[in-house]
């Protein structure tokens, strides 16, 4: 693909029928730039799960057009282009966590247990530093390590382009810390455009070259902000006073206005 960049333009996105149905997003722009770390913030509801879905291929809007390297979007799915991973890791709990990272590429590729699958499996559970417990089952792994088998999962695939929808939502503070370090170290190692949803506003900071805050009903793009803050960053960037001053205005536009 020669280049990644996605566009999208007047996306609108309507769930049920005439009556009781609902516009979940409305008439909205946005492009991606290759390579780059973007993050969707915005309240519960606002549709950051349902636009991740779209600009990655997996959900066709109702109206609007996507695409991908000047393509439809169906091109990069069907190329293995774009890697998903959800809010839980959804492990297989029978299969350790080397062969729940080869589980896509085996079925990719039509074979159970090819030498080249399991190879590249190895490598990524080594980027996201889970080498010491290749042999381990779900259940053996805390929440914050089976999540890392699941970014593997979903690396070993080698996408262009990889869609995290809010994957850190469930862990305890100190580990979503450890883990948004460990994520912008894969994604600097990687290359990868990163679509990242979170209700986090230290999180999406933390990460993201862009920041696209969405308000709701309908869900749309109020504000895209830029985060000019050094890479590679470490936890000691909280404590920046540009931080702290990205983190007061996002809190801004995402507090509801006081009713007058
Ligand atoms: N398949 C679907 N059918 C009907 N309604 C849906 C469907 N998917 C999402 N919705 C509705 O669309 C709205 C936006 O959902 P979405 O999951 O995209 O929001 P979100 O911002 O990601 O929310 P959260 O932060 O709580 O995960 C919600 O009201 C949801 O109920």
């Amino acid at each position: 693909m020669e280049s990644r960049l996605i566009s999208a333009h007047g996306i609108s996105m309507r769930f049920g029928g005439k009556g009781a149905g609902q516009t979940v997003l409305d008439s909205l722009d946005i492009t991606v730039a290759p390579g780059s770390f973007v993050t969707l913030l915005g309240p519960s509801g606002c549709g950051k799960s349902t636009l991740l879905k779209i600009l990655g291929g997996l959900l066709s809007p109702t109206s609007g057009d996507v695409s991908i390297g000047g393509r439809p979007p169906a091109d990069a799915v069907r190329e293995r282009q774009i890697g998903l991973v959800p809010q839980r890791p959804a492990l297989l709990p029978w299969k350790t966590a080397l062969q729940n990272a080869s589980m896509l590429r085996h079925i990719a590729t039509g074979k159970r247990n090819s030498a080249e699958s399991t190879e590249a499996a190895e490598h990524v559970l080594k980027l996201v530093g889970l080498d010491g417990a290749r042999d381990k089952l779900p259940h053996q792994l805390s929440g914050g390590m089976a999540q890392r088998v699941s970014i593997a999962r979903a690396l070993a695939m080698d996408p262009a382009i990889l869609l995290m929808d809010e994957p850190f939502g469930a862990l305890d503070a100190i580990t979503r810390d450890e883990m948004n370090e460990k994520l912008a170290e894969i994604w600097a190692e990687t290359g990868k455009t990163i679509i990242f949803v979170t209700h986090s506003i230290s999180e999406a900071i933390f990460l993201s070259d862009t920041v696209h805050v969405m308000g709701v009903n309908p869900g749309r793009i109020i504000e895209t902000m830029e985060i000019a803050l050094e890479r590679p960053r470490t936890r000691e960037v909280f404590d920046d006073h540009a931080f702290t001053e990205y983190a007061r205005r996002l809190r801004e536009l995402l507090e509801p206005k006081a009713v007058v």
